[in-house]
């Protein structure tokens, strides 16, 4: 398998380095704004202990939502299923960050990956702590699972979004009226901006998403039970009001990032990490999904 799929990814990253059409960086995050479209790397970290990768994957790129599945992963593991009373796990059919529904379901988000959900997720993690205890248990997580250090939270990017966070600050307090918000909000907010500006790469990343394959030899970050739960939400709610059609054209759970990361899982065999900061109009990375559909087409994999 191991020449078939070096060959596979160099061949998806030579075709996306001759689009033309990269999508839209995000901009309401103006640091982001500032990233080039035209770049576009892959990874694939395979259950045996293998590492695949073709174009910038030595780049580091915000990771943005796909923190969200690190949150929930730490979040679970401190509440267990009462976690569950504050967050649903239906997909919510509307964009990451609107604030529609939150009302409507009275301050219950939908599920732990639209913003609502994740602002709940990160305020388990807080749990009365001070926020550099959170981020350092948050960072651990990750760099854990990555088996790697040199992961780290940009603080212009956290910096950047708080500054233009009032969309976020809106959920926050919105939660915290409806009593489901256990600390300040300013406090979560904090958090939340400083988790979601964390930067890999997708080799990083790949490998970080190790422990979501379920078997194989690597550190076991959660248990089995919880790995097909995880795997569950991301498959049904990983790419917002996009997630039909991306389990429609890829078949695998996988989660996006407003940075134009995406981080798939192949059950029992691997787990893929692509970039590409460009943005379809649901906020998830263009060339990322394309490159996603055509590996797990090249290379069979689907959960289906
Ligand atoms: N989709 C995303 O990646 C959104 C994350 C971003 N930090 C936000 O809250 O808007």
């Amino acid at each position: 398998m191991a020449a078939k799929l070096q060959r596979v990814l160099d061949e998806i990253s030579q075709q996306m380095r001759a689009s033309t059409d990269w999508g839209e960086v995000a901009s309401y995050i103006p640091e982001l704004g500032e990233v080039r479209p035209d770049q576009f790397a892959i990874s694939v970290a395979t259950a045996d202990g293998g590492l695949f990768s073709a174009g910038d994957f030595q780049t580091r790129f915000s990771a943005q939502s796909i923190t969200k599945v690190f949150t929930l992963a730490i979040a679970l593991g401190r509440a267990g299923d009462q976690l569950w009373h504050r967050v649903g796990r239906e997909p919510s059919g509307t964009a990451f960050n609107s604030i529609v529904q939150l009302e409507h379901e009275q301050g219950r988000p939908r599920n732990p990956f639209v913003n609502a959900g994740a602002i709940v997720t990160t305020d388990e993690v807080l749990a009365g702590r001070e926020p550099r205890e959170a981020l350092a248990e948050f960072l651990g997580f990750v760099r854990a699972a990555a088996e790697d250090d040199d992961i780290h939270i940009n603080a212009d990017v956290a910096r950047s979004e708080t500054a233009h966070g009032h969309r976020n600050a809106a959920h926050a307090h919105f939660l915290a009226s409806f009593g489901n918000l256990k600390n300040p909000p300013e406090k979560v907010l904090g958090t939340y901006f400083h988790h979601c500006a964390t930067e890999m790469t997708t080799q990083q990343l790949a490998k970080a998403g190790r422990f979501l394959i379920g078997t194989g030899s690597y550190p076991r970050m959660v248990s089995l039970d919880r790995v097909r739960r995880l795997n569950a939400l991301m498959l049904t709610c990983g790419h917002y009001d996009g997630s039909g059609e991306f389990a429609y054209r890829v078949g695998l759970p996988a989660k996006s990032g407003v940075g134009g990361g995406i981080l798939g899982v192949v059950p029992g065999q691997a787990s893929i990490a692509v970039w590409s900061p460009g943005l379809n109009r649901n906020g998830n990375s263009k060339l990322g999904t394309e490159a996603m559909e055509q590996l797990a087409r090249e290379m069979d994999w689907s959960v289906f």
